[in-house]
């Protein structure tokens, strides 16, 4: 995250951080909690390299004895190729249940028939670039039209499933080691994962704003994979 603040002990305790083991372990994106049913047919991707950590608020809380998640099975959408062609979105089943606490909690998902809602009040979070930070960092952002996103992004198609979020001016973003991670917007007290932290052009940039995948665009499909 670019630009931001330290976020507060519980304030997202739908975050996590997901590391990779191999010789050595660090953090390398984000992801967010959300509470499904049975998820079945699930392709695998070698699964056994992710730990992911709950309730976490700095990196430094991380050490051999922090408990962590095993991923038991991966699912990536099957139209994904990489972040700028869009499909940027994964579901990741844990190898057992996960009890919630005030630390560690779903975030609801939006329906198909939110996709329109006008969000004012969406935030960013992250362990991610610049110099990775130990607190969680936060940053609100404003979501930007289609229409302004794609005048931005002239080499690119800025498609329905994705929103873009961003100032002008630029100075707060999400950046590399964010990805994965949520674009939370709270609308009437409750709070929606309506973005997956996805790509920009460099971090933060002037008219370079960031990209989120439109989670309500795959509601039937995190659904169908997951019911
Ligand atoms: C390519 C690259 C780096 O090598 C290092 C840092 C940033 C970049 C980069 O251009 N963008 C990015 C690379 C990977 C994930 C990113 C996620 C979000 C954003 C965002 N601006 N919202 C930019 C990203």
């Amino acid at each position: 995250i670019v630009g931001g603040t330290d976020s507060s002990p519980g304030e997202w305790p739908w975050q996590v951080s997901l590391h990779v083991k191999l010789s050595r372990q660090r953090h390398l994106c984000g992801g967010s909690i959300i509470s499904l049913n049975k998820p079945q047919n699930f392709i695998q991707h070698n699964p056994n390299i992710w730990r992911v950590y709950a309730g976490i608020l700095k990196q430094s809380e991380i050490n051999e004895d922090t408990p962590f998640f095993k991923v038991e099975e991966i699912i990536v959408h099957p139209q994904y190729k990489y972040a700028q062609t869009g499909y940027d979105i994964a579901l990741m089943k844990l190898d057992k249940p996960m009890n919630f606490t005030d630390l560690q909690l779903p975030i609801c998902l939006p329906s198909k028939e939110d996709a329109n809602i006008l969000y004012t009040d969406c935030w960013v979070i992250g362990w991610g670039y610049r110099k990775e930070k130990d607190i969680l960092q936060k940053a609100t952002v404003p979501l930007m039209s289609k229409e302004e996103c794609q005048a931005r992004y002239r080499k690119r198609r800025i498609g329905d499933k994705v929103i873009c979020a961003g100032y002008d001016e630029g100075g707060r973003d999400a950046c590399k080691g964010d990805s994965g991670g949520p674009l939370s917007c709270k609308h009437e007290e409750v709070w929606y994962l309506v973005g997956i932290t996805s790509w920009g052009e460099g971090c933060a940039r002037p008219r370079q704003p960031g990209v989120y995948t439109k989670v309500a665009e795959y509601s039937d499909w995190i659904l169908e994979k997951t019911t």
